[in-house]
């Protein structure tokens, strides 16, 4: 076998104030987070969300020590999967690419191309997979290959989702089972399973498999949990004016105060590192919220980072991966629609008189919405809950 390599995929975070601005502009950008009507609005409107978005998102940021330490825990799992592969015998080179900040994804295939790697797996770190994540990730390395031929030379294998892996959910039932056993007659603390949302329409137009492997991702664990706990799965983090996945988060937790729940344990599943969701939203905003509700005793599980028996798991994952067939973009990138068309295809059918007109009369519209925005701070991008 050739020089080894291993490309781990994760959405990236600003590492200080500064770069907020910029990185909401990045996420804002990709058609895979904001599905619109015209190509053409795509950076227009990143600009204005960005623009308008970020003192709101810097205080967060500010809130948990300035910045996103998703970069640097990111890291440590890298250096902890080479070396569990050193132990077991392979000798692997591992890159970071990110998708909206430092080290961004064209940086890590760079490094890849100088390295002369030979045979890549290409891991996202996220453990389902969703449209607006992996599928996005997956969707940008499928442009870069077809740009590059030097890229085309390289052997890669996609891991397109993982939740249902062994290790996996045995460091993920160690971790609520450690959190559990630090509590008294923990049996009756209901665990609160909340996965980062996604737009119905990802789900039931676009067929993202998201939801269906979220589900089976909380069965499985509370199956090799094995406690008796009741539970409950919701989804956070909700951005604009769609319906996302439901039930919310900040719904759910006073519908169970209400019935009665007093010990309430947040299990953070859709995503491995310590982040802003965890750290804020969670730790802060939805604490605050469970005990207005009459929450008594609120806990959180820890995200897994560089928990030994999952970083156990990537290398195996990895080392299997090598072993077989290999798993190409075209495979991973898009899912079978539900419907026809996405979301945003719908609408585009050429350049007919009436899509001339309505590209005129949006430009208007939105123009003057920015500018009344700009003026007074209220309009309809803070009615619809994008700012
Ligand atoms: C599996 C996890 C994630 C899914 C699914 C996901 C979808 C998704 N996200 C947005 C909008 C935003 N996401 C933001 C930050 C952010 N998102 C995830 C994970 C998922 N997103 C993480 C881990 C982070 C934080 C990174 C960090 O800095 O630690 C943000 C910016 C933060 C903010 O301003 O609140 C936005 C905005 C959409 C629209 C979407 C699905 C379409
Ligand atoms: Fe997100
Ligand atoms: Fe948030």
């Amino acid at each position: 076998m050739g020089r080894v390599g291993v490309l781990l995929l994760n959405l990236g975070g600003p590492e200080q104030l500064e770069d907020v601005r910029p990185f909401l502009y990045n996420l804002f950008s990709d058609p895979e987070i904001i599905r619109l009507p015209f190509r053409w609005l795509q950076r227009p409107l990143a600009w204005l969300i960005s623009t308008l978005r970020y003192t709101k998102s810097q205080e967060n940021y500010k809130a948990i020590g300035g910045g996103s330490p998703l970069r640097r825990i990111t890291e440590e799992q890298a250096v902890a999967l080479q070396e569990r592969l050193t132990q077991k015998g392979h000798d692997a080179q591992i890159y970071v690419g990110m998708r909206y900040w430092h080290p961004f994804t064209e940086e890590a295939l760079v490094r890849i191309k100088r390295d002369k790697i030979e045979q890549l797996v290409i891991l996202p770190l996220y453990p389902q997979f969703s449209i607006s994540t992996s599928g996005s990730s997956f969707r940008l390395l499928e442009r870069l290959w077809s740009e590059d031929p030097a890229l085309q030379d390289i052997n890669y294998t996609v891991i397109p989702s993982w939740y249902d892996r062994p290790g996996y959910l045995q460091a993920m039932s160690q971790l609520i089972a450690q959190e559990l056993d630090h509590c008294q007659d923990s049996e009756h603390i209901h665990l609160f399973f909340s996965a980062h949302g996604v737009p119905v329409n990802y789900v039931e137009e676009a067929g993202d498999p998201y939801q269906s492997e979220i589900e089976n991702c909380t069965q499985l664990i509370m199956d090799t949990l094995n406690r008796p706990n009741p539970h409950t799965l919701a989804y956070q983090s909700r951005v604009g004016p769609v319906e996302w996945l439901k039930p919310y988060t900040e719904e759910a937790i006073p519908e169970l105060a209400q019935q009665g729940v007093e010990d309430l344990m947040v299990v953070p599943i859709s995503f491995v590192s310590e982040h802003i969701e965890t750290l804020e939203e969670i730790d802060m905003e939805y604490r605050h919220l469970a005990e207005e509700s009459g929450i008594k005793n609120f806990y959180r599980v820890p995200a897994l980072n560089t928990h030994p028996v999952f970083i156990e798991d990537l290398a195996d994952m990895v080392i299997e991966a090598l072993d077989s067939p290999q798993v190409k973009f075209a495979e991973v990138a898009h899912p079978p629609k539900k419907t026809k068309m996405y979301p945003q295809e719908r609408w585009e059918w050429g350049m007919t008189t009436a899509a001339e007109v309505w590209n005129g009369r949006l430009a208007m519209i939105g123009i003057v919405a920015v500018l009344v925005e700009l003026i007074t701070g209220h309009g309809p991008l803070h009615l619809v809950g994008l700012l």
